[in-house]
């Protein structure tokens, strides 16, 4: 049938992958990480208390407040290229354009913020994507950060007439694929140091730890990449959980106290890798690369390195180009 004239062009069908973050401010002032922090924080996946209480306390207190510290922390660590997450991440899509055939567009989203997935997802249908693969790039699961991904996507295909077929990426944080990685990404890192760790951290964002008993399985998944990769290092590592935010009890031991405590137990020079972000951002480059040095060296810690994320390395984008062809199996002809 000929198509009526107003109608899009008639595509050949595709395939779209859709990489998701976290999100970010659009820039380091205030104003811009006040609009950020509120959507992120109205999310009732990531702030568990009922809005009705929840509100008046974000509106009131937390959106007075918060957003002139965190834009300070902010401005320390903005690239020429934006906030380091939303770099990062663009740079792993574009680097994974043509690496599933021409039918598969790679695009990026966020979370919160913009890229926005719903515009995204509209951008893969425009551009002929029947099927497209929700990859949420967090390889321990956590309803925070993975289901509420996944729950905008849904969210948007729920209005949809005309849906695509759609396929989320699954948690990968005892994948081998990914442990691999680590490893060569972490032992690469430690080369290039000028000194040998007496100790080596990983530290992955917390949680409330009420979510762990409440059957998140976000602290099994972290405590598991961190015996895998301590096992494929071959040498011990430190586990800790950093960011804690709000009142109630974090899952511990907090990255913080731990590293004001390390020079006391006679370890005085530590390496610490953030294994659970796929890409660096405000919570690796400033609370940990920053804040972290300076609260080990005033504890009395003599050398400190921070290892950076996996980004857009080699080892970290074979890394992703192999997860993700497999959840494409049966979508994509194999290589
Ligand atoms: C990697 C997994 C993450 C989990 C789990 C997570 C849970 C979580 N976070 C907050 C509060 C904040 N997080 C903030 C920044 C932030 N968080 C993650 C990842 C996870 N969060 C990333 C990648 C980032 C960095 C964003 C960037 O722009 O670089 C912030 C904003 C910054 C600040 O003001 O400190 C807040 C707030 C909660 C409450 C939570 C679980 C309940
Ligand atoms: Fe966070
Ligand atoms: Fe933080």
């Amino acid at each position: 049938m000929i198509p009526p004239a107003d109608h899009p062009p008639i595509l050949p069908p595709r395939i779209g992958v859709l990489l998701i973050n976290l999100g970010t401010p659009n820039s380091p002032e205030p104003g811009s990480v006040k609009l950020y922090l509120k959507e992120f924080l109205s999310d009732p996946r990531v702030v568990e208390i009922p809005q009705l209480v929840w509100q008046p306390i974000l509106r009131g207190i937390i959106l007075n407040t918060r957003p002139k510290k965190s834009a300070h922390a902010y401005r320390q660590v903005w690239t020429d290229e934006g906030s380091p997450l939303a770099a990062i991440t663009a740079r792993q899509a574009r680097g994974l354009a043509g690496a599933f055939g021409s039918g598969v567009v790679v695009d990026h989203a966020m979370r919160y913020g913009r890229p926005a997935i719903r515009e995204r997802i509209d951008a893969l249908k425009q551009q002929g994507c029947e099927r497209i693969l929700i990859a949420p790039l967090y390889p321990q699961y956590c309803a925070a950060t993975t289901a509420t991904a996944n729950d905008e996507a849904f969210a948007h295909l729920r209005r949809m007439r005309w849906q695509p077929a759609v396929r989320t990426l699954p948690p990968y944080h005892d994948d081998p694929l990914y442990i691999d990685a680590l490893k060569v990404s972490v032992e690469r890192s430690l080369d290039a140091l000028d000194f040998v760790p007496d100790a080596i951290l990983a530290s992955f964002h917390g949680m409330p730890e009420r979510t762990l008993h409440l059957g998140d399985p976000y602290h099994c998944h972290c405590r598991k990449t961190a015996r895998l990769l301590a096992e494929a290092l071959g040498r011990e590592l430190i586990v800790t959980f950093q960011s804690r935010f709000g009142r109630a009890k974090w899952l511990e031991p907090a990255t913080d106290v731990t590293l004001a405590a390390l020079p006391g137990k006679g370890i005085k020079k530590v390496a610490l890798v953030a294994p659970g972000f796929s890409a660096d951002c405000l919570e690796t480059l400033e609370e940990l690369a920053i804040r972290g040095r300076e609260t080990f060296v005033e504890a009395g810690g003599s050398h400190f390195a921070y290892l950076p994320c996996l980004n857009d390395s080699d080892a970290g984008m074979e890394m992703l180009r192999n997860i993700l062809r497999r959840e494409l199996e049966g979508w994509i002809a194999a290589p």
